[in-house]
């Protein structure tokens, strides 16, 4: 299991634009650690990710799971025979739904619970919600879910890092999207920073896609990222 990863989003159409993009990455010594969402997924399948894997990539497998707790915890118990080392569902399918994924997950695949998606701001909770809690108190609230149901850690935004990491257990993941290389344009996230100042608001781990993927020199922005999170 990598110590304080960094992925890399492979937010591409098809698996050939994908592996287009990782041959570059051959130059550097340790392989990047990837992260295969929706898009990618379902376009190229559960042979696409084992090819991967065979490949020697670390993967997070980015699949936000959320439906009853007997069908996400047999779908994990699918997912964790595929030896990739973290899966996402959504902490709002509640305790018995995240209880039910742990108790599937086997050995070796990490549970990373989002709480409120990067995209949303306040306005945007508000929208869905009617009641006045808010954005930060709901992140909060769903962190300490995840860490009672055994859950190994959150996805959040890296400005809540800090905050779910003093209250929950001290081995708790907080990998945080929500990345951009300074001066890059946020596209559609809302709670944003750069690497070096996720690292000082206590994230365990970075989701980067479009500062890298959409860079011009994608290694080069990939090290910068390195560069500012081993800092
Ligand atoms: O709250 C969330 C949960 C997941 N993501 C995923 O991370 C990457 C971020 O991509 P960028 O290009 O760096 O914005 C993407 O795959 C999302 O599906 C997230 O952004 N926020």
């Amino acid at each position: 299991m990598i110590n304080r990863p960094v992925f890399i989003a492979l937010d591409f159409p098809d698996g050939n634009t994908a592996l287009n993009f990782l041959e570059p990455f051959k130059k550097i010594d340790k392989k990047p650690a990837i992260k295969v969402g929706m898009e990618l997924f379902y376009a190229e399948g559960l042979d696409f990710v084992r090819d991967l894997r065979q490949k020697g990539f670390d993967i997070f497998l980015d699949l936000k799971l959320y439906d009853i707790p007997n069908t996400v915890g047999h779908a994990v118990a699918n997912i964790a025979k595929l030896d990739v080392q973290y899966l996402t569902l959504h902490a709002a399918g509640g305790t018995k739904m995240m209880t039910a994924a742990v108790a599937n997950k086997g050995q070796n695949l990490k549970i990373l619970a989002v709480t409120q998606l990067t995209s949303f701001s306040e306005a945007d909770v508000q929208e869905i919600s009617q009641s006045t809690v808010t954005l930060v108190e709901n992140v909060l609230h769903l962190a300490k879910m995840a860490d009672n149901a055994g859950v190994d850690g959150t996805i959040s935004s890296p400005l809540e890092a800090g905050m779910i990491q003093a209250n929950t257990q001290s081995d708790f993941l907080t990998i945080t999207p929500g990345i951009r290389l300074a001066g890059d344009n946020a596209n559609d996230q809302k709670r944003v920073t750069t690497p070096a100042k996720a690292k000082q608001l206590g994230a365990t781990g970075l989701v980067v896609g479009r500062s890298i993927t959409k860079a011009s020199d994608p290694v080069a922005a990939y090290q910068q990222v390195l560069n500012e999170w081993s800092r």
